[in-house]
């Protein structure tokens, strides 16, 4: 019997149903009904939210938008761990004073009043949260996001799992004591099932049962893991995917009573448009490559060039997520009857733009490639020059030339002026990061993304506005530019201002490449050709051969005028 989710008729009116319990495809419930109830903004005023993540890229812009967006939002707890020597509340009072708020704190100077952090470790059993906040949480709060994650490609799987699946686990059963829980929202990943080609919006059966795997792991040393890990993930990149898959199955077996929504975003990059274009602040995914690639350091990558770039704008992810808690607490709420009864299943929404608004990883390279000579890095290693290919071979002799080659000059030179050399180690690392990404860049999925239109069509053209995550109205060329641009801005903490000296350094850049190629020829003259009869003749017999070419074209032109 195959134990693939299929799609039937939801009997309750609530759209189409998988068989595993999962409603996909189009939920028409209380679309005649949603126009007369609250707008997003009035649903979460009085609210009292619980983030978790809140100090990643995500959740950073979630707690913008809410306190921007809903400014009626009664309180966020955070759940955030003390890090790197500091306290929570340090990290969450320096985390406030990013540039990210500015937009927020014009508006508001007193937001900070609104945010209530709570140490949390989520590794820990019970998520180490004390049981005096254990009972202010499951007193007060009505609506949970739950964005923290390992993201890393590389992590061992117990520390994946640890994070990604028990601790979705322990997050749920914490969201069961809360009294007066509406919504629980689960980030997940669109490459959860990308062992698939074309994925839909319901849950997967996992490749392991969770709870067998967590118990299985308990017990065995780290290096058995480690032996293992392969064969467990199987048709898998990673870790990531695998346990967030594992995490998706978690939330469905644990939902019980509980109103739950799945986000699946494809590849999140720099925002569109909030709280400004551009906005991003790691070297995750694509922004560390744009950065290599602008700072002239990658020349080469594999990726298909027809493949869609399946990237979408961190502002619209937080966009349909906010939309997505306000839909599953307004219009998927559980009565008291149904709780008791079979559970409402998960919605998922599949957070992508390729099956709308398709973009290619070929048309990305061209317009980052353009966007970083017009607006230069700083101090470039050479001029920004990347070609993306999908042969290995080629792809294998261009990191040859292009990276290992100027890699050991310049080393060379930093050892000959008695410097620490540095850039075969640079190379290196990016050779691991970009091997890890390739798996991503070379192909494409198809997702189904039906339930992000259908949450499109349930909101009033005001939160249409304010919450837009429409992906039909990104203009990819401007997009990718403002990417480029956010990354020297917020990542690199460049100034615009230095953009002429920018320029100045690239067209040196450009002189010493000259000088180079010059001084080559020269070298393989003297050393090649000067020294052998028969190479002079051939060197000659070319030489004289383009010169009555030129003559005779020349010629030719000055004729037919
Ligand atoms: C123009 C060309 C056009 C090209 C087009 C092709 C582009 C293809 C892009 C494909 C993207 C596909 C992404 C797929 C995403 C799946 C979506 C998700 O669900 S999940 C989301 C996706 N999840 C991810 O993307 C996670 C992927 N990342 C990882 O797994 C790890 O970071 C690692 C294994 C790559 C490096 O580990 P490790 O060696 O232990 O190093 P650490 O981590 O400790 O960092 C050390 C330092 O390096 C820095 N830095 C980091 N990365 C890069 C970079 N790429 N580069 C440069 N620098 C980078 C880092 O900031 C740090 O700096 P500092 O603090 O020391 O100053
Ligand atoms: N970025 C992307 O391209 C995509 C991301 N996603 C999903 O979105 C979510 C957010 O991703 P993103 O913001 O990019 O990830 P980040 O790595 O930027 O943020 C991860 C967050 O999780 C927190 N966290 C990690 N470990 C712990 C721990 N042990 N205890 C407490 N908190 C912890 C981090 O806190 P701390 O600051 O203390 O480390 C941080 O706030 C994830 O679920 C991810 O799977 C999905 C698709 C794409």
């Amino acid at each position: 019997m195959s134990t693939e989710p299929s799609v039937e008729r939801d009997l309750d009116g609530l759209g189409e149903q998988a068989t595993d319990g999962h409603t996909r495809l189009t939920d028409i419930s209380g679309v005649t009904e949603g126009r007369s109830m609250a707008s997003i903004p009035e649903y979460y005023a009085g609210k009292n939210v619980l983030i978790t993540g809140a100090t990643g890229f995500m959740g950073k812009v979630l707690v913008e938008k809410l306190l921007r967006a809903c400014p009626e939002v009664r309180a966020l707890y955070l759940l955030v761990r003390p890090k790197a020597g500091q306290s929570m509340e340090q990290r969450v009072s320096d985390m406030m004073t990013c540039k990210l708020f500015d937009r927020v704190r014009e508006v508001n100077p007193d937001f900070h009043l609104k945010i209530i952090p709570i140490s949390s470790e989520l590794t820990q059993p019970g998520l180490a949260i004390s049981p005096e906040d254990v009972e202010k949480l499951s007193a007060c709060i009505n609506v949970v996001f739950h964005c923290a994650a390992t993201i890393r490609f590389d992590e061992p799987l117990k520390h994946a799992l640890q994070l990604n699946v028990i601790a979705t686990q322990q997050l749920l059963s914490l969201a069961k004591q809360m009294q007066h829980l509406e919504a629980f929202v689960h980030i997940s990943t669109a490459y959860a099932n990308c062992n698939r080609k074309h994925i839909d919006e319901v849950i997967y059966p996992p490749p392991v049962e969770p709870k067998k795997l967590i118990d299985s792991l308990e017990w065995m040393d780290d290096s058995i893991v480690r032996d293992i890990t392969p064969r467990l993930i199987g048709d898998r990149p990673n870790t990531y995917t695998y346990t967030k898959a594992l995490a998706e199955c978690v939330v469905q077996q644990e939902q019980d009573k509980l109103n739950i929504a799945i986000i699946r975003p494809s590849i999140v990059g720099a925002s569109w448009q909030e709280p400004v274009p551009g906005w991003i602040d790691n070297f995750n995914g694509p922004s560390g490559v744009f950065i290599a690639a602008g700072k002239g350091i990658l020349r080469t990558m594999r990726a298909n060039n027809d493949a869609v770039a399946d990237l979408v704008p961190v502002d619209m992810v937080i966009n349909l997520t906010l939309a997505a808690g306000w839909y599953t607490a307004v219009h998927r709420r559980k009565t008291e009857k149904q709780k008791d009864e079979r559970p409402k299943s998960a919605l998922v929404y599949n957070c992508t733009t390729g099956g709308i608004n398709p973009f290619h990883w070929g048309q990305i390279e061209h317009h980052v490639m353009s966007s970083f000579k017009r607006n230069p890095l700083e101090q470039a290693f050479r001029r920004p020059n990347a070609n993306i290919t999908s042969n290995y071979l080629m792809n294998q002799y261009w990191i040859l030339v292009s990276h290992k080659f100027p890699a050991l000059i310049y080393d060379f030179v930093l050892r000959l002026s008695g410097q620490k050399p540095q850039m075969m180690r640079i190379f290196n690392r990016l050779h691991k990061a970009i091997g890890l990404l390739e798996y991503f860049s070379s192909q494409d999925w198809e997702w189904n993304s039906e339930n992000m239109s259908m949450l499109m069509s349930q909101l009033t053209p005001e939160d249409r506005r304010t919450f837009n995550f429409d992906v039909r109205q990104l203009n990819w060329p401007e997009y990718i530019e403002n990417y480029c641009i956010g990354t020297k801005k917020y990542v690199l903490n460049e100034d615009m201002s230095d953009i002429p000296a920018a320029r100045q350094h690239l067209r040196k850049l450009r002189n010493i490449r000259y000088t180079f190629n010059t001084l080559l020829v020269v070298f393989i003259w003297r050393v090649f050709i000067a020294r052998s009869q028969m190479a002079r003749n051939i060197w000659y017999f070319v030489v004289s051969l383009c010169f009555k070419f030129l003559s005779y074209f020349r010629a030719s032109s000055t004729i037919t005028k």
